[in-house]
């Protein structure tokens, strides 16, 4: 039988890189789920001995279950791994990595990206243009913004990304590079960066860049309560996850003046709804969660995807595992 010590995998999102395809189909038969629903991946899933994840479909004890007791390794497409069941995947001792540095510079790029336009007004100006409203004579006090340069900067969650954001905000000579999380670490020293607790940095900060993954931490940590203590002037990046921020805690902040502008990569929801207030406020800036979503990152989170699930499925340590 050809296809005796062949692997099953199940590739959930019909729109993965081809070079995914490529490596797997050496090995594997591979099946593609082509609808994203919840109902059709329970289906498709069944009997699978890897899963080839990018979705935001919940990965638990039901979607396992209807997988099989075969099932002993999942790749996601993502450096966050939040909707997974990481409790679950470890009881059935399931291998499962992620696709962390392949994205950082991407990502860290356009956190910079969501800094300068929020601060520099970017949304408020553009309507100016569309709306002719804008201005005609010399005003010299006409839509100013903030500096990056001298300013100093908060980094909650000094993990890769949150590194090569520091190192690119080093190239615009700001001040100091503040950061939290849950220890102090080799790296931040490195790049200067002073290990602070929260509530230094929300008082300090005068840009704070969201890049710590969502988990029960950090969810919800941008409350009322973190937005009565930044600075008026301070702006906000997050292009971690939209949940941990209280996102009605943020849209208050930004109206009252509590908070001088916001760059948001992620949202709640994702897709936002088109009446949502965010996208009426002059001071925010949205992209649709595409910080990863250049050609060449893309095709390296497939091929680390699929490299991932192939050296799991050959009894070896996968390159970038989570466990
Ligand atoms: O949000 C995208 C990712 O986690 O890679």
């Amino acid at each position: 039988d050809k296809n005796m010590n062949r692997f099953k995998v199940v590739v959930a999102n019909p729109s993965v890189p081809k070079i995914a395809y490529d490596i797997l189909q050496k090995h594997c038969d591979i099946k593609t789920s082509t609808v994203f629903s919840r109902a059709s991946i329970l289906q498709d899933v069944v009997g699978a001995d890897a899963l080839f994840w990018a979705s935001k479909i919940r990965v638990d004890k039901e979607l396992l279950d209807a997988a099989g007791p075969q099932l002993k390794v999942i790749g996601t497409m993502s450096v966050g791994y939040d909707q997974f069941d990481i409790d679950e995947l470890k009881a059935r001792g399931i291998k499962f990595g992620n696709t962390p540095a392949v994205l950082n510079n991407a990502v860290a790029n356009i956190a910079v990206m969501l800094a300068i336009a929020a601060s520099r007004r970017f949304t408020e100006g553009r309507k100016h243009i569309e709306e002719g409203t804008w201005i005609n004579y010399f005003n010299t006090q006409w839509m100013l913004g903030q500096d990056l340069t001298g300013s100093t900067i908060g980094i909650i969650g000094l993990g890769q990304i949150g590194q090569a954001i520091a190192k690119r905000l080093k190239g615009f000579d700001v001040g100091n590079i503040l950061y939290t999380g849950h220890k102090e670490k080799p790296e931040g020293i490195e790049l200067g960066a002073k290990f602070v607790n929260l509530d230094n940095l929300i008082r300090e900060s005068d840009f704070i860049f969201l890049a710590a993954p969502l988990n029960n931490q950090t969810y919800q940590m941008c409350n009322s309560d973190f937005f009565s203590k930044t600075k008026k002037t301070a702006v906000l990046v997050n292009i971690s996850r939209g949940q941990l921020v209280d996102q009605e805690a943020l849209i208050t902040a930004l109206k009252t003046g509590r908070l001088f502008a916001a760059g948001l990569d992620v949202m709640t929801p994702e897709p936002l709804n088109t009446d949502n207030e965010l996208i009426k406020l002059n001071n925010v800036v949205l992209t649709p969660h595409v910080g990863s979503a250049t050609n060449d990152t893309r095709n390296a989170m497939a091929e680390l995807t699929a490299k991932n699930i192939l050296r799991a499925l050959g009894g070896a340590e996968m390159f970038t595992p989570v466990f």
